[in-house]
């Protein structure tokens, strides 16, 4: 999955406010393949500015300024339509459908052709070290086999960003490590401006990138 991303995530003065009050006050670009790590106490309005870049914000949140991704801004821009994979701590794969069969759903409608599709879902699972995974039903699946799924369901989707919203964090502290490094190295291979949640420092130290603190 080469990286056509150029010029990365901008969020140009981005504010947002709630009930009258300023929660969030951001200025700041990703670069393509640059992990920045967002921290702050409960309730500052992490989730909201991940959010907020989605295009999934509730309508009571104020919001100024410009979320530019790749040098056009998503101002108004549907969730669809936005580019923007996110990768949450429940991230849930579909019961009712086999592991490939979640890949597969996950694909963009750029890739056409069943032959097509079976050699991404396949080349996705390889990355993954799950070679031969596809007809296995999620349940049967370990922790550590689910985050590495659901992170290769949101890169099938291409997306030109990727948000992570405290990934790892039920996962235990071994398994933590290697899900952590299989992440990251992904997001730089692939070139994607990546901003992470998290309450854990030590992401922040892994990621080994910009460290954000909202207040
Ligand atoms: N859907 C919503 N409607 C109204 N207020 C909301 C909604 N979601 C969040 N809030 C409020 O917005 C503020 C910021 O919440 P947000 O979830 O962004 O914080 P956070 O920093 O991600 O917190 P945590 O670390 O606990 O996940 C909080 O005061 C919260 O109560």
């Amino acid at each position: 999955m080469p990286s056509g991303i150029k010029t990365g995530l901008e969020l140009r003065d981005v504010r947002i406010g709630l009930d009258g009050r300023e929660l969030v006050a951001v200025d700041l670009v990703i670069e393509p393949g640059e992990i920045v790590t967002l921290m702050g106490p409960s309730g500052s309005g992490k989730s909201s500015l991940l959010g907020h870049i989605c295009g999934t914000l509730p309508d009571q949140f104020k919001v100024a300024g410009q979320v530019i991704l790749d040098g056009q801004s998503l101002d108004g821009k549907a969730p669809q339509d936005r580019h923007v994979g996110i990768l949450f701590q429940d991230d849930l794969l579909f019961p009712h459908l086999s592991v490939g069969g979640n890949l597969a759903f996950a694909l963009s409608t750029n890739v056409r052709g069943k032959a097509n599709r079976r050699a991404r879902v396949e080349e996705a699972l390889r990355s993954a070290d799950l070679d031969g995974f596809a007809d296995r039903d999620p349940a049967t699946l370990s922790g550590g086999q689910r985050a590495r799924i659901a992170l290769m369901r949101v890169l099938l989707s291409e997306p030109c960003a990727l948000l992570l919203d405290e990934p790892f964090s039920k996962l235990d502290s071994d398994l933590r490590g290697q899900i952590r490094s299989f992440v990251f190295n992904l997001c730089r291979k692939n070139g994607l401006p990546t901003l992470m949640v998290t309450h854990d420092p030590e992401d922040g130290i892994a990621a080994g990138g910009r460290v954000i603190n909202l207040a």
